[in-house]
């Protein structure tokens, strides 16, 4: 029998990776920002703290956010009062159960979507991309998905698990060098988060805990990525042209996330957006050296929505002119932060806009775009993104 010294190497793709259609779902379950304060101070008992709830009233005001789609109900959250105090019962089980459902559910529902704009069947599905900051259950949510969308058992799965906030942006990194690396591959990339791990009580001495509770919403996002797209058949969005990461000197206690008993805590300096900002036209010359970019106002932009002081910083910083942020201030109003999902939906907002607007491209017109994951470390993930004719 006849033996070979090597194994044949996988054959890369010809072309760049794109994005080839985009799926978006929430809970139907919505809160107002401007009526949350009662709700909140209400459900968590904490009506005789009216200091603590005009400073949260403060927060909800300046957060630029006009609703939140959540999983946790009043009905959940009146079944489940150790979710409503502040660190003093263990809740782990409580949180667990809800996500459990909520994070799968919502996976599937974006996935769906994706694949049907897509216009292939699930078999033709190649690799799975996950990532959520919730859900850590085995087997997980990857493995859920395949079932609930009958994807091929062969699918190569990866998990992103716990990642933080930049998790949708690595998720495009990943499928880039998935797709391009293996010929004729197709990658459905899918977020899914919820903010029940951290959902709590307000608390005397902890005043980061309430920018939590004011921000977070929950969504997911599904994408399908594939280099060489079929024509007639596949009609891409944007191009994937460069994905990198980098992590912020000095910034590892800035944002950071500790599973306990109680669920999720978290910790978040007042500076995050200032550090943030200040490292971002740095970032920028790095990714568009190659293309002699130097005018960020001819770029598309897709912004994490960590919060609307984040935004600001990054606006100013690289000096972007009034609109160019729009797309990214419509999903934070209208979701607030989802986590890792938050990019997805401004690139899904992205083309739609350019679409109603009656722009040349998918960019708003322009050619070049550029989308930012931040996350805990600080980490920061700069993935440059090319615009398709509409
Ligand atoms: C919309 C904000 C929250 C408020 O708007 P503002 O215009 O800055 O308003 P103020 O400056 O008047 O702030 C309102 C109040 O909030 C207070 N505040 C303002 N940031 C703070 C602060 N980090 N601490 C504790 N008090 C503050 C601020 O002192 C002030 O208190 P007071 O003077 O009594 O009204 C704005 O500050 C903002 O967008 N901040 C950025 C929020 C931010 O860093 N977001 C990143 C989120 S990432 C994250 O949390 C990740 C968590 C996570 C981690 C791991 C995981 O696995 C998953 C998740």
């Amino acid at each position: 029998m006849a033996h070979i010294n090597a194994f044949p190497r996988a054959q890369g793709a010809d072309g760049p990776a794109t994005v080839l259609a985009i799926g978006t779902a929430n809970p139907a379950h919505f809160v107002d920002q401007m009526e949350y304060p009662d709700f909140f101070f209400r459900i968590t008992n904490a009506e005789d703290k009216t200091e603590l709830k005009e400073k949260f009233k403060r927060i909800c005001e300046n957060s630029a956010i006009r609703k939140r789609h959540m999983s946790l109900t009043e009905e959940i959250l009146k079944g489940n009062p150790n979710l409503c105090g502040y660190m003093e019962q263990p809740s782990f089980d409580a949180r667990q159960k809800v996500v459990l459902e909520a994070v799968p559910k919502m996976a599937a529902e974006s996935a769906e979507k994706a694949i049907k704009e897509w216009g292939r069947p699930t078999s033709d599905i190649t690799h799975l991309v996950f990532c959520s900051a919730a859900g850590l259950d085995l087997p997980g949510v990857d493995y859920r998905l395949v079932q609930k969308l009958g994807l091929p058992t062969s699918v190569r799965r990866v998990m992103l698990y716990n990642v933080g906030c930049h998790a949708g942006a690595s998720a495009l990194r990943l499928a880039k060098d998935l797709v391009e690396n293996n010929k004729g591959a197709r990658a459905l990339v899918v977020s899914s988060e919820v903010n029940v791990m951290f959902f709590r009580g307000p608390d005397d001495d902890h005043f980061e805990n309430l920018i939590g509770q004011a921000l977070f919403g929950d969504g997911s996002a599904a994408l399908i990525v594939g280099a060489d797209p079929v024509e007639g058949v596949e009609k891409p969005i944007y191009e994937i042209s460069s994905a990198s990461q980098v992590m912020v000197p000095e910034s590892e206690e800035m944002v950071a996330g500790h599973l306990r008993e109680i669920g999720l805590t978290f910790h978040l300096a007042k500076k995050v957006p200032f550090i943030v900002g200040s490292n971002i036209v740095r970032c920028l010359q790095a990714a568009f050296a190659p293309m002699g970019i130097t005018d960020w106002n001819e770029l598309f932009w897709i912004v994490h929505t960590g919060g609307r002081a984040i935004i600001d910083q990054v606006e100013a910083n690289a000096g972007l002119a009034a609109g160019k942020l729009a797309p990214t201030r419509h999903v934070l109003s209208e979701h607030g932060n989802m986590q890792s999902a938050s990019v997805l939906f401004i690139m899904d907002e992205m083309r739609k806009r350019s679409a109603v607007e009656g722009h040349a491209t998918t960019g708003q017109g322009c050619q070049w775009g550029v989308l930012f994951g931040f996350g805990p470390g600080i980490s920061v993930e700069t993935v440059v993104l090319r615009s398709f004719p509409i």
